[in-house]
């Protein structure tokens, strides 16, 4: 094929992603290399809107799904990035956990996540026997992309538990609070080439004289890690290449999907294992250094190659 080849990537995304990550920038570096993003409007046919050789989307409506099936069916050569079953277990903070206890890591480090319980309403809160140590971080059960999904709390005591249970009528995942010294790493993953670790700023370590500072047992917040600034996160050390990238790869596999970042902190309290708290798909991506050209040659190993996630 011809340098000048022109690949038609369609995107489906909100508007709101459209402006953070379609930039010009992006869509120049692209453009030189052979690369045209395409709107597609998830309203109308596809089919109407084609040809493509592959779709990008962040977009949840059974009718978008509908479209891209229906499509899909007549035109197995498009690559869908992701197909829309394998991004679903992201979509719940229960069952994105348990793809990082299938991973299986041959190095010499630890790996889990936090112990963690769903609790879907508080009648459910009263019959279950709670196994769980406080302080603990109550986090929605969906995780769909609305600003709720991000409203989180701190919850210091039983009591807590049950105000938050009362007050907020969606189910909740409870996890044990992590001491982690309040760094959290974002591991952005792209394809199978690239994975890039960044440091964030995290919820501090929790001691249980704070709960003096809690409203009945519960301190909110939300979107704690969500900003580009890594100056003043303080000094954690960053993982280890190998560690990341080994647990880059096994959850690469496991969920079958090319686009995704995970959180990763390590716990203090049981010699630095290294424990996974959160896993988004299609994230933030522009705020990775060199995400166009990251993202570009993504793109081409994808169309040139053809590849197919069941063989990652
Ligand atoms: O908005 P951004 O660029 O900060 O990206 C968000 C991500 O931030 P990150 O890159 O991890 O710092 C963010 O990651 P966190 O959940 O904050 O760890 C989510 O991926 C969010 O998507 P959604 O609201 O869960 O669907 C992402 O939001 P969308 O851009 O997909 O709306
Ligand atoms: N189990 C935990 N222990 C300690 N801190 C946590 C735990 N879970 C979440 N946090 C803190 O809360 C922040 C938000 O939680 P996360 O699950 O990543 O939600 P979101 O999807 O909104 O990013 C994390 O970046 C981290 O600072
Ligand atoms: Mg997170
Ligand atoms: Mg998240």
């Amino acid at each position: 094929m011809s340098a000048s080849q022109r690949y038609r990537i369609g995107y489906a995304l909100e508007p709101k992603k459209v402006k953070t990550f379609i930039l010009p920038s992006l869509v120049d570096h692209a453009a030189r290399h052979g690369v045209v993003l395409v709107p597609i409007d998830p309203a109308l046919p596809l089919i109407d809107q084609a040809p493509f050789h592959c779709i990008l989307h962040k977009l949840y409506d059974p009718n978008w799904i509908q479209n891209l099936h229906e499509f899909t069916s007549k035109n197995p050569t498009t690559v869908i990035v992701d197909p829309p079953d394998q991004i679903q277990s992201l979509r719940n903070r229960i069952s994105m956990l348990d793809a990082v206890n299938r991973v299986r890591i041959p190095g010499e480090f630890d790996l889990g996540v936090p112990k963690q319980v769903a609790i879907r309403d508080s009648d459910g809160l009263n019959k279950k026997n709670l196994d769980l140590k406080f302080p603990a971080i109550a986090k929605p059960e969906a995780a769909d992309g609305a600003a709720a999904s991000h409203e989180m709390f701190v919850v210091f005591n039983a009591g807590g538990l049950e105000k938050i249970m009362k007050e907020n009528k969606s189910p909740m995942v409870v996890q044990e609070f992590v001491k982690h010294g309040g760094a959290v790493f974002k591991v952005y993953v792209v394809g199978d080439h690239h994975v890039k670790c960044v440091k964030r700023r995290s919820l501090p370590d929790i001691l249980a004289e704070d709960e003096g500072d809690s409203d009945g047992g519960v301190l909110p917040f939300s979107r704690i890690s969500n900003s580009n600034e890594a100056g003043d996160v303080n000094e954690v050390e960053m993982p280890p290449r190998e560690v990341v990238e080994e647990v880059a790869r096994g959850l690469r596999k496991e969920l079958k999907l090319r686009l995704f970042n995970f959180d990763i902190i390590r716990d203090f309290c049981k010699n630095g294992k290294y424990v996974v708290i959160d896993i988004n798909y299609f994230p933030g991506y522009a705020k990775m250094p060199d995400y166009e050209s990251v993202f570009t040659d993504f793109l081409l190993d994808v169309v040139q190659n053809q590849y197919n996630p069941h063989q990652l």
